[in-house]
C-alpha cells in the first residue's frame, strides 16, 4: 500500500543559523511532489531532516501518518524510506555491484538481493556491474545512487537535485523511473530541484521554497506564473 510523508512545521539550525522556518509539506501517496528553489534556499537541509541525518529544533516528519521523532537514519531506511543524496555520494572504488550491495545494510539476511527492476529501469548499471563507481560518468553515478535506494525497497523515495549536471538524454531516463515506480509501483516520491523543466513534466504537486521557508504551494502547472517564477530567479 501507497505511505504518505509529511513534514509538519519544522525548524533547522547550523549552529546559530536558521536554515528551515516552520517548514510544512506533504507528499501524497503514489504521487511525484517537488519542492524547487534556488541555490541555498534550504532544500537539501529538508531532505537531510527527513533522512534525519540533521535533527530538527522543531516540528515532526510522519512517516505513513507515524511520527519518526529522533529515529536514526538506519532506522528510517528500514521503514522503506530510501535516500537519494546531493553529489550522489557513490564509492568511486568499489564496483557497482558493491556499491548496489551497501544498501544491504538496511534489509533482513533473506531480503538481501537487487531488484531486476533497477537493471530494467538502467539497463547501463548491469552492463557496468564490475567496474568501478569513480569510472562512471555523472548520469551513471545518479543512475547509480538512485538504483542503490531501491535496493532497499523503499515504499517512499527521497531526492536530492537527481538532475544536476547531468546530460538530457540521462535525465529523460531518470524521469521515466520515476514515472514508473510512482504508477506501477505506487512509490511515494519527493524531489527536490532547481530545474523548472523536470518538474513541470513530471510533478503532481510542487512546493516553493525561498530563504528556508515554503512561500507557494499547488500545481505543477502554476510554475509558469510570474509571481511564482520570481522566487526561482537568480
Ligand atoms: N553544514 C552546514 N553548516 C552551516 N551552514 C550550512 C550547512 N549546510 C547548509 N548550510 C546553510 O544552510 C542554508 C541552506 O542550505 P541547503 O544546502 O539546505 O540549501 P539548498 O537549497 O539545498 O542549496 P543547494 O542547492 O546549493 O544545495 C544555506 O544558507 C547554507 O549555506
Amino acid at each position: 500500500m501507497a505511505v504518505s510523508l509529511a513534514v509538519e512545521s519544522i525548524d533547522l539550525h547550523y549552529g546559530a543559523a536558521r536554515a528551515l522556518k516552520a517548514v510544512s509539506v506533504e507528499a501524497k501517496p503514489a504521487a511525484i511532489t517537488a519542492v524547487l528553489g534556488r541555490n541555498g534556499v534550504g532544500k537539501s537541509s529538508l531532505l537531510r531532516a527527513i533522512a534525519g541525518v540533521h535533527p530538527v529544533a522543531k516540528g515532526e516528519v510522519l512517516f505513513g501518518g507515524s511520527a519518526l521523532g529522533k529515529a536514526p537514519p538506519y532506522r528510517r531506511a528500514r521503514l522503506g524510506l530510501g535516500y537519494v543524496p546531493q553529489g550522489r555520494e557513490i564509492f568511486p572504488l568499489l564496483t557497482v555491484r558493491e556499491n548496489l550491495q551497501t544498501g544491504f545494510a538496511a534489509l533482513k539476511a533473506g531480503e538481501r538481493s537487487i531488484p531486476d527492476t533497477i537493471f530494467t529501469l538502467f539497463p547501463v548499471l548491469k552492463d557496468m556491474l564490475s567496474r568501478r563507481g569513480g569510472d562512471l560518468s555523472g548520469g551513471q553515478q545518479q543512475q547509480l545512487a538512485i538504483g542503490r535506494a531501491l535496493v532497499t525497497r523503499p515504499k517512499v523515495l527521497i531526492l536530492d537535485e537527481p538532475t544536476e549536471g547531468i546530460q538530457p538524454s540521462i535525465i529523460k531516463d531518470i524521469g521515466r523511473a520515476l514515472q514508473f515506480l510512482r504508477d506501477e509501483l505506487g512509490m511515494t516520491i519527493l524531489l527536490v530541484e532547481q530545474y523548472l523543466d523536470f518538474c513541470r513534466e513530471l510533478a503532481d504537486s510542487i512546493y516553493i521554497m525561498d530563504r528556508g521557508e515554503i512561500v507557494h504551494s499547488g500545481a505543477a502547472s502554476e510554475l509558469d506564473k510570474p509571481e511564482i517564477r520570481r522566487h526561482l530567479m537568480v
